[in-house]
């Protein structure tokens, strides 16, 4: 069995992750969904709503969809959410599962700034949605990394439960949990970049005003 998991901060959950999360479903023939929101995030300003309206609207959008889940290990850990240690807690529960994390392909430009990167892949593949506006090359390192590691097919991401690096079809929308809350606050509307679950959670939270 297949799994994708999305990792995020999801404040808020938007059209932008759902659309990239089932087309890259689609794609790979992956059996089950998993959104994992992160409970503090090591890198970067930590988020306007709470935890529990995070994961709240994370579960409205789960819950739109058949097979789709929401993970909450980082949410109960009081350590920094860091995916290494997440993805050896969820190969421990699923050990023969094919485990693939998906991340933007921004986010695999920094890869190597992620805590003990290089160990990711032991317990996971990496399935990468692209931006086609970003031609930011990677650094040397990390493109030898992506060599050594990269797939073409998908049948070899069905094949092992782990160690390989693929390049979805699937790209992604310029749409942005920060430009959201952006238009949120300013009251302009965001309406057809939710899912009008979030939308009416958001609302009736009075979130990002
Ligand atoms: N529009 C999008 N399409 C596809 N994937 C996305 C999109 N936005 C974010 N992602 C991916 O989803 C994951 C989680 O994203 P995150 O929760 O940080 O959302 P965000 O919109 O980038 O938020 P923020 O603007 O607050 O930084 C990351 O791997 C990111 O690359
Ligand atoms: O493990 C790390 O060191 C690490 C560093 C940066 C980001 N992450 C995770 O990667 C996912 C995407 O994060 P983001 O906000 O950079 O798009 C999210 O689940 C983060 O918690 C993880």
């Amino acid at each position: 069995m297949m799994r994708v998991i999305l990792g995020g901060t999801f404040d808020p959950i938007h059209k932008g992750h759902e659309e990239a999360l089932a087309s890259a479903a689609h794609e790979l023939g992956a059996e089950q969904v998993v959104l994992l929101p992160n409970g503090v995030p090591p890198h970067r300003p930590q988020p306007l709503a709470s935890t529990a309206q995070r994961l709240a609207m994370v579960e409205l959008v789960a819950a739109t969809h058949a097979n789709w889940s929401v993970e909450r290990y980082e949410l109960e850990q009081q350590q920094p959410s860091y995916m290494v240690k997440t993805l050896r807690a969820l190969r421990q529960r699923w050990p023969n599962d094919s485990l693939v994390l998906l991340i933007g392909d921004d986010a695999l430009a920094g890869l190597t700034s992620w805590y003990q990167w290089q160990d990711l892949l032991t317990y996971a593949h990496l399935g990468i949605l692209r931006r086609p506006d970003l031609k930011q090359p990677l650094q040397v390192e990390l493109a030898e990394y992506v060599q050594t590691h990269q797939v073409e097919a998908v049948t070899q991401l069905q094949q092992h439960k782990a160690g390989c690096i693929y390049f979805t079809a699937s790209t992604i929308h310029p749409i942005s949990a920060t430009a959201i809350r952006a238009s949120v606050a300013s009251h302009a509307s965001a309406d057809n970049l939710l899912n009008p679950a979030v939308r009416a959670y958001i609302e009736q939270q009075q979130l990002y005003r």
